[in-house]
């Protein structure tokens, strides 16, 4: 990145986090600004007071002693109100302006329509740090304050000062190396930050391992407690050194910084007493100095602290902005989606290869899915029949190659409608702890408005029995961890992942990704003979293509065609009979099934 683009980033930072704070809570905003500024001025004219004081006393003057006197208590009174109402500001633009933040994040994450995202370690990285430096984004509006604060605090100190003797003007100058050190100690920070991100998201996980039911189990089973702990500790261990390390350099590069300010602020001391000696200066104006001096040197430590502050709070304003762009801009596509599949779905040369992965998943795909069809995909694990699955929901987009519905290039329809006309069931489905009927609904949420719907879609999956095992009926609350909440076994959750896979009327496209793999094979059976069924009024009214993947060969033998899949090229394709008559790698594995079950 060069310098020109790091200011232009850091510029918008600001004022995204300012425009922020303007949507969150406007009234907010503006006073926390007004009150820190008005705040910083009655502190700088406590020295003036003194001097008016001062100067009354000695040459028995009223006037001077009567002004400094109302002045002095006018200021106190002001900076008490200011600094109350200042701090309830800050707190109220704080909460809201965080609320606000996370919310958008979340709809950003949520709504961007492919999975290379989540599932890119850096991006990874970038999210979970976000997460963490939660505390550091709600800091970053009231350090922006407080900025704003200092900077009237160092004007005005910086005028009162050239009314005594422009020279004193020196004095802040000898500030610079400090706020040099406090940019340069901010970087040290965010590097080790940088470099610490992966650590932590290593002994999260590790937490949430053995925390989580899953892999609680697996953890006391293989007796994996010491193994986890030993990773644990090394995790946190590498975070210590880390932060430890930066600590260290920061601490020295502030106090050589601050070693350059004391000799500016002995000098400027030693100046105004030289100017009182010599009657150049009154003795009220050498106590307006001295008092101006020390606010300059708790300015200058204030500021490089409240500027490095800024600076890390900004790191994370950055990472939100950041986060804004990489999720915000992954929407691609403007062609509207075919109401009615009437060809189907063409794969040509379609190839993809995971960030970082070695080989592609997939390899030169080259296949017709004609509208109305039933497909079933079968294959050893790892050939890539997941990876083509998401592909053909735009959850990944082709490394090579094209996929094209109806024609139409699936890189440039409209993702999101696209998606709108796809229905999934997955294997490794989510498991939404909501009522029953929410969980269910889900799956169609904009038509999910009546219960017959959602009973409907129980119906089609085979799921009542899950429905009157409950408690409550559709009203139960999933999940042990909510009040009242019902936990279910494998097998069960999945049927809900089917029914909600049905709420959708007439998706063009049906992906069932091993979404019975937890049921008993005759129940699959039974579901999928179900589904060729309905496959066949879909058909007529929106030409729907179901893919289906299965490592049952019972099942798969019903569907239209069938694509075999091995280390990513298609092996076979063809019907069941064909496929048998063949006698190739198909008929190996079914006649290998076959022979188990005889
Ligand atoms: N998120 C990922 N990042 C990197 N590589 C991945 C990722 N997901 C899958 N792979 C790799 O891609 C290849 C194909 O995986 P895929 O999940 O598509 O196989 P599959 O045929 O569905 O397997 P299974 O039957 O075990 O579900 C595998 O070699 C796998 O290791």
């Amino acid at each position: 990145m060069t310098e020109n683009s790091r200011r232009t980033s850091r510029r918008r930072v600001i004022t995204t986090m300012l425009r922020l704070a303007w949507q969150a809570d406007r009234a907010a905003a503006v006073l926390a600004f007004v009150l820190a500024g008005l705040g910083a001025i009655t502190q700088s004219f406590y020295g003036l007071w003194l001097k008016f004081i001062v100067d009354g006393i000695h040459t028995g003057s009223p006037l001077p002693l009567g002004v400094g006197a109302v002045g002095g208590v006018v200021s106190i009174a002001a900076s008490v109100a200011v600094a109350y109402g200042g701090q309830r500001a800050q707190s109220r633009l704080r909460d809201h302006t965080r609320y606000l933040m996370n919310a958008q994040i979340l709809n950003l994450v949520s709504a961007a329509p492919t999975l290379e995202l989540h599932e890119n370690p850096h991006h990874l990285n970038e999210l979970h740090a976000f997460q963490r430096e939660g505390h550091q984004l709600s800091q970053v509006l009231p350090r922006m304050v407080e900025l704003c604060a200092v900077t009237v605090q160092i004007v005005t100190t910086a005028v009162l000062m050239v009314l005594v003797d422009p020279l004193l003007l020196a004095l802040p100058l000898f500030a610079v190396p400090s706020l040099l050190v406090s940019f340069k100690t901010s970087r040290i920070f965010r590097d080790s930050g940088r470099r610490a991100a992966e650590p932590a998201r290593l002994a999260e996980h590790l937490v949430e391992l053995t925390a989580t039911p899953g892999g609680a189990k697996e953890v006391r089973l293989f007796r994996l407690q010491a193994e986890m702990l030993r990773r644990f500790q090394r995790a946190h261990h590498q975070i210590r050194r880390l932060h430890g390390r930066a600590q260290l350099q920061a601490a020295g590069w502030s106090l050589a910084g601050r070693l350059v300010f004391i000799a500016g602020y002995i000098a400027s001391i030693a100046l105004v007493v030289r100017q009182v000696t010599i009657g150049e200066a009154t003795i009220g104006e050498a106590a307006l100095i001295a008092v101006l001096a020390g606010q300059v040197l708790g300015l200058v430590s204030g500021s490089s602290e409240v500027l490095q502050l800024t600076i890390r709070s900004l790191v994370a304003a950055d990472r939100f902005v950041r986060l804004q762009d990489l999720f915000g801009h992954a929407a691609r596509g403007h062609r509207p989606v075919p109401q009615r599949l009437e060809h189907g779905i063409s794969l040509r040369n379609v190839s993809y290869q995971y960030d970082g992965a070695a080989q592609p998943a997939l390899e030169e795909i080259d296949v017709d899915l004609p509208a109305g069809s039933t497909i079933a995909i079968v294959g050893e694990n790892g050939a890539g029949k997941s990876t083509l699955v998401k592909l053909l929901a735009g959850l990944y987009s082709p490394t090579n190659g094209s996929i094209t519905i109806d024609g139409e290039d699936l890189g440039s329809v409209e993702l999101t409608r696209w998606q709108h006309r796809v229905s999934a069931a997955f294997q490794d489905h989510a498991r939404f702890e909501f009522l029953v009927r929410e969980t269910v609904a889900l799956g169609d949420i904009e038509n999910a408005d009546t219960d017959l719907l959602v009973l409907d879609a129980l119906e089609r999956a085979a799921a009542t029995d899950v429905l009157s095992a409950l408690p409550r009926g559709l009203d139960t609350q999933l999940g042990s961890g909510w009040p009242a909440g019902v936990d279910l076994s494998g097998g069960q959750w999945q049927k809900l992942a089917i029914a909600r896979a049905m709420m959708r009327p007439a998706p063009a496209l049906l992906l069932l990704d091993e979404p019975s793999a937890a049921l008993d094979p005759e129940t699959e059976h039974r579901l999928f003979e179900a589904w060729t069924q309905a496959a066949h009024h879909l058909r007529e009214r929106a030409g729907s293509i179901t893919v289906l993947v299965s490592h049952r060969f019972s099942t798969v033998r019903m569907a239209d065609s069938i694509i075999v899949l091995q280390r990513g090229t298609i092996a076979e394709h063809g019907s069941h009979e064909e496929l048998l008559h063949k006698n190739g790698l198909y008929a190996e594995l079914f006649n290998l099934q076959a022979s188990a079950y005889r």
